[in-house]
């Protein structure tokens, strides 16, 4: 797939803006501040309606305006399409497509499909499991939209027993065991949904960042990558995870109310990284950390034009810096031209001198591509 086009307007601090891509790869260029990641953040939202670094739209429309607009024009293997995100504060998100909005945002998701890599995602092995379930949340939502769909419902379950065990912690509701048996059996349910999924996508991956982890580390290094519920060991088959489901909520029953909150589920797991037998997380070098990351994200790349047919867009914000010589020819070799990237920097410095003449340069300053 090929972006072709990119207009904001009011949208962080760009006032209004077009962009038109004219080479596979789109190097923008400035100091600190100036909003390169706020461009590589827009298309991200056309992608997953998720910015990493924000949770609220108001953070994302303008300061002291009220509406923000992402349109873009791309290139797909069936055709161009138009696409539209309005960000209203107060207010719902619209989105469409061809000029036409849609009645339902899931309908929005898989139209752009692009990998995120900056030097954040270094955390990815590092920082909490929270990190590593957005991550992996992300990669679904692309791969198969409905997930965003099934991670909702499981949230909205979530949220409601939460209220419900909190209500009871404090005494405010009196326990009502049908009640509260209901609201197990729709966790259950939904939850065993999502780790069934985040599971599969998991076995898919790992072969191929593990065949990536070789190849940069050396084949004495042994990547491993598991899902790890707090249910059970292994997430088939359906009926099972289930009904471990229900077993550890009624094992966890006393704690859950004395915690007044949802102790069982997905949203408490974990994805363990493990470099010959080690855990990566806690003794991997900060090399064997990079490798790593790295490795996922040419994973992410393959997986996605391997399910999608078409190879995903590539944002790679400020990271290049942060990888050494070895890593950076091992993505820059991946990347070719097959992989349509953008890539923000401080300085033009650390490119090769090919890549320079063959990349599109922007320079960003205040807002405005200069
Ligand atoms: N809602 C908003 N309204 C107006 N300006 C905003 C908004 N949100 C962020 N900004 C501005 O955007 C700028 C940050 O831009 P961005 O995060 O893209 O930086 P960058 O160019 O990638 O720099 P760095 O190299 O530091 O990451 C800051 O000046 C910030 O004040």
């Amino acid at each position: 797939m090929y972006l072709k086009a990119l207009y904001l307007k009011q949208f962080r601090n760009y006032q209004e803006q077009k962009v038109e891509f004219s080479a596979p790869k789109t190097i923008l260029v400035g100091n600190n501040a100036q909003g390169k990641s706020n461009l590589l953040e827009a298309v991200e939202l056309l992608s997953t309606l998720k910015s990493h670094r924000a949770t609220r739209d108001r953070d994302l429309i303008s300061e002291g305006t009220s509406v923000s607009q992402i349109n873009a024009t791309i290139e797909r293997a069936y055709g161009s399409v138009d696409l539209s995100l309005r960000l209203h504060y107060p207010g719902r998100r619209t989105v469409t497509v061809n000029q036409e909005t849609l009645k339902r945002q899931i309908d929005f998701l898989g139209l752009v499909n692009a990998v995120q890599f900056s030097s954040l995602d270094l955390e990815l092995v590092r920082g909490a499991p929270e990190r590593r379930r957005a991550w992996i949340d992300s990669l679904l939502v692309q791969i198969e939209p409905i997930y965003a769909h099934i991670l909702q419902q499981y949230q909205i379950v979530l949220r409601q027993r939460n209220a419900l065990l909190k209500n009871l912690k404090s005494g405010q509701t009196q326990l009502d065991p049908a009640q509260l048996a209901l609201w197990d059996a729709q966790l259950a349910t939904t939850g065993s949904r999502v780790i069934r999924r985040r599971d599969r996508i998991l076995k898919r991956l790992a072969p191929i960042a593990q065949t990536w982890h070789s190849s940069i580390a050396g084949n004495s290094e042994q990547l491993t990558i598991r899902y790890a519920p707090n249910i059970i060991a292994e997430a088939e088959p359906p009926e099972k995870v289930q009904q471990a489901f229900l077993d550890k909520i009624q094992q966890r029953r006393v704690a859950e109310q004395v915690h007044g909150t949802t102790l069982v589920g997905p949203h408490r797991d974990e994805i363990e990284f493990t470099i010959n037998q080690t855990p990566a997380r806690t003794y991997g070098s900060q090399g064997q950390q990079r490798t790593l990351v790295l490795s996922l994200k040419l994973a992410e790349l393959k997986l996605i034009e391997d399910v999608v047919g078409e190879p995903p867009l590539l944002l790679l914000d400020d990271v290049l810096a942060e990888l050494d010589l070895l890593r950076q020819n091992q993505l820059i070799e991946t990347i070719q031209d097959h992989f349509q990237t953008l890539i923000t920097t401080t300085h033009l410095g650390a490119f090769d001198a090919q890549w320079l003449t063959s990349s599109q340069i922007l320079t960003v300053e205040g807002g405005k591509i200069v």
